[in-house]
């Protein structure tokens, strides 16, 4: 099992900040423990669910009237269909074992079809509470590095500003689809990857394992559903929160940015054919306004700890995106990372 801390972020722990710097530079991922001030409740996140569920199960036809990359739905937002992305497009033969929805509160609003189409409220309710949250751990990290100011991070993630990138996806993964035939060695539910936005929030279900993180020990580690392993029936899971690129790249590597990856439910180390072994998850992907710079946070701390070696070979990959002599933009970056994964030409 992965080393993952469950930190309280309420104010009356006042060591939250350093917490989550300590966990930030470690393994990149910590769980938030859930309480008021996550601003999301355990019923709020079912419902979510619920609704995730009930999409997936609509025809594909029903599903298509959203796709991702269409005109209607416009870029990285709508339905994936299975295979629709590869994230580990060195390693995989065919693409990942998923659908998703891309729900994006940008205008114009996106179409939404079937169980979706009543539920745009909901939606955006929901996005704007995670949004809330990351801001929350932003300050935080302001605070833990002592940038100047303190919501350098906050500022560039002020909604009400300008566009963002931003993103609630929910996941499906099948137990395992009839039509596949027998599983490939290296396929995989979701390819390995690092995130590309500055925060992303997690959040999985009871019974549904899967996530692995590829840990500081240099290996594969599994990542709980449960970290306390007793949260009560009803009550909310703790949420987990992973660092993404842009964060990394802000903090010169010293925030870890890492490459995690969702497997297939095994039985005697051999994939599972159940198909009760389905998994759902629904992740937030906060990301900087468009125009938001890749360039180093102001913070003592960052110019004192931060640029290892490592570090600095990402940082020269995402010069290389942005061409000589440009800074490169969180929007740049973005479109770079979506179009290794997948096709972004829209289409009718
Ligand atoms: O479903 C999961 O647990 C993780 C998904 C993920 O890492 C992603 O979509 O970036
Ligand atoms: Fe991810």
């Amino acid at each position: 099992m992965a080393d993952i801390p469950i930190i309280d972020i309420s104010e009356a722990n006042r060591h939250a900040a350093r917490q989550l710097l300590e966990a930030a530079t470690d393994n990149g991922f910590v769980f938030i423990k859930p309480n008021n001030t996550t601003g999301i409740s355990a019923s709020e996140i079912d419902d979510m669910f619920d609704l995730s569920k009930a999409f997936f199960a609509c025809p594909t036809a029903v599903k298509s009237e959203c796709a991702i990359n269409s005109a209607a739905s416009g870029k990285n937002r709508g339905w994936l269909g299975m295979h629709g992305e590869t994230l580990d497009p060195a390693k995989q033969k065919r693409g990942d074992f998923k659908e998703a929805f891309n729900f994006s509160s940008l205008d114009p609003p996106q179409p939404l079809s079937g169980a979706l189409a009543p539920s745009r409220q909901q939606l955006l309710a929901f996005q704007s509470k995670c949004h809330a949250l990351c801001l929350r751990i932003l300050r935080l990290f302001g605070v833990a590095l002592g940038t100047d100011p303190l919501d350098w991070f906050v500022e560039r993630h002020d909604a009400t500003s300008g566009t963002t990138g931003s993103v609630l996806r929910m996941l499906y993964y099948p137990g395992l689809p009839e039509d596949v035939g027998k599983l490939d060695e290296v396929d995989i539910r979701a390819g390995a990857h690092s995130d590309y936005g500055s925060v992303t929030l997690l959040f999985q279900r009871r019974g549904q394992p899967g996530l692995e993180i590829w840990s500081r020990n240099q290996r594969w580690e599994s990542v709980p559903v449960d970290p306390t392993g007793d949260t009560p029936a009803g009550d909310a899971l703790p949420i987990l929160v992973n660092i993404g690129d842009v964060l990394s790249y802000w903090t010169n590597g010293l925030l870890k940015s890492t490459v995690h990856r969702v497997i297939f439910p095994k039985t005697d180390g051999k994939p599972a054919d159940h198909k009760e072994l389905d998994r759902y998850s629904m992740v937030y992907f906060c990301h900087p306004l468009d125009d938001a710079e890749l360039v180093s946070v102001p913070s003592k701390i960052v110019e004192s700890l931060g640029g290892s070696e490592d570090a600095k070979k990402e940082m020269q990959k995402v010069k290389g995106l942005s061409g000589a002599g440009k800074v490169m933009t969180a929007q740049d970056h973005l479109n770079a990372r979506l179009g290794a994964t997948y096709d972004l030409k829209l289409k009718a």
